[in-house]
């Protein structure tokens, strides 16, 4: 009897410890713990869990027709200051140049630059940096990156504090439209090399140009475009797009917004990193079905900005021709090709 007595309270001691021990855990999850000292003002906070969304991934454009937006909409010297698509369209007069320094300055910014100088291009370097060191984002720590077949070639031009030059070997190719075409290959692989770690923005621009006026911080954007010299007063159908639909830089007639200059793109560099990949991809495709689009990687580029559009658009103030008389709707030029003998040059 004694011994059935003893079986039957251990049994209901280890009932209750049992019942004590759940009933704890269950407890302890409810209380709110804390390793905040009491002083903060609102420990709750690191308590708090935040429901994380996954970023949601980017989608291209697909709806492909439109009415097409006019540069020069509103009057004939004024131009559009947004895209359809509430993207901002950088000319004189849109932005407060000092405001922006206020803003931008504190960011401590690396801005990068590439510029390909293969065969007689060597020649265009100097003017470029010269004029760069001159105009192209001062104040900011700047990191030109010239790509070369001929690095003893490059001048070694003073630069400002904070800037510096990296001079990259590159292989020659025998057709000129090779060596434009191959930019955008050379670019996403040294991002993925070594760009993404050293800036924050890179812009990808033609060597045989020259700045005449600042370029400042109203150009940082995710993906930035610049509107082609050629082409800013000209209804889309008569755009030099790629028009075989052999061709993946294809677009339709319909098809467009505005017509961007090769020589003149850029943004965050994670951006351009998948911009300039995108286009090579594009760039590959043709060359597996032995076609060369109308204007090369211009053409690609173009192609890509349709379905991938631009954050920013430079007006054609950031991509000008020496060749053209400047227009009553540009207040001023800040890049601009140079007048050169391009039979020479490419021969
Ligand atoms: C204003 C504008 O949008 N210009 C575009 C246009 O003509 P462009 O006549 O301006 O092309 P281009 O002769 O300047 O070639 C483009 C760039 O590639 C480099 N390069 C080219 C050839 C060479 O032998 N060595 C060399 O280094 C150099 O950096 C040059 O600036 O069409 C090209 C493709 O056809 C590019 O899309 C250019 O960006
Ligand atoms: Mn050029």
């Amino acid at each position: 009897m004694r011994c059935h007595r003893l079986a039957l309270s251990l049994g209901l001691g280890l009932l209750v410890g049992t019942i004590f021990c759940a009933l704890w855990v269950y407890v302890e999850n409810w209380l709110p713990f804390s390793y905040v000292p009491y002083y903060l003002p609102c420990p709750e906070i690191f308590n708090m869990k935040l429901q994380y969304q996954g970023e949601k991934p980017f989608r291209p454009v697909a709806r492909s027709q439109y009415p097409q937006p006019k540069l020069l909409e509103q009057r004939p010297t004024e131009l559009l200051t947004l895209t359809p698509w509430l993207a901002p369209i950088v000319s004189e007069g849109t932005f407060d140049p000092e405001l922006l320094q206020d803003m931008y300055q504190p960011l401590n910014l690396t801005i990068g630059v590439t510029a390909f100088a293969v065969g007689r291009y060597t020649g265009f370097v100097r003017h470029f940096l010269e004029s760069a060191e001159r105009f192209f984002m001062h104040g900011y720590r700047v990191c030109y990156y010239v790509f070369t077949d001929d690095p003893a070639a490059i001048p070694r031009v003073p630069l400002g504090a904070g800037r510096q030059l990296s001079v990259i070997p590159v292989q020659k190719h025998a057709r000129w439209e090779e060596v434009s075409t191959r930019r955008m290959e050379t670019i996403s692989q040294h991002i993925a090399r070594r760009a993404h770690r050293e800036v924050d923005y890179l812009f990808c621009l033609d060597v045989d140009m020259v700045f005449r006026n600042p370029w400042g911080p109203e150009t940082l954007g995710d993906l930035v475009a610049a509107i082609h010299p050629g082409y800013y007063a000209v209804p889309r159908r008569l755009f030099p797009y790629e028009r075989r639909p052999v061709s993946a830089a294809f677009v339709a007639d319909g098809e467009g917004d505005f017509y961007y200059g090769g020589a003149v793109f850029g943004g965050r560099v994670a951006r351009v990193y998948e911009f300039a990949r995108g286009c090579h991809m594009g760039i590959l495709a043709d060359k597996a079905n032995g076609v060369m689009a109308a204007w090369q990687e211009e053409s690609h580029l173009n192609r890509r900005f349709i379905s991938h559009k631009p954050s920013k658009v430079l007006s054609p103030e950031y991509l000008w021709d020496d060749r053209k008389p400047q227009p009553p709707s540009l207040k001023l030029i800040r890049f601009s090709t140079l007048d050169k003998d391009t039979a020479w040059l490419r021969s």
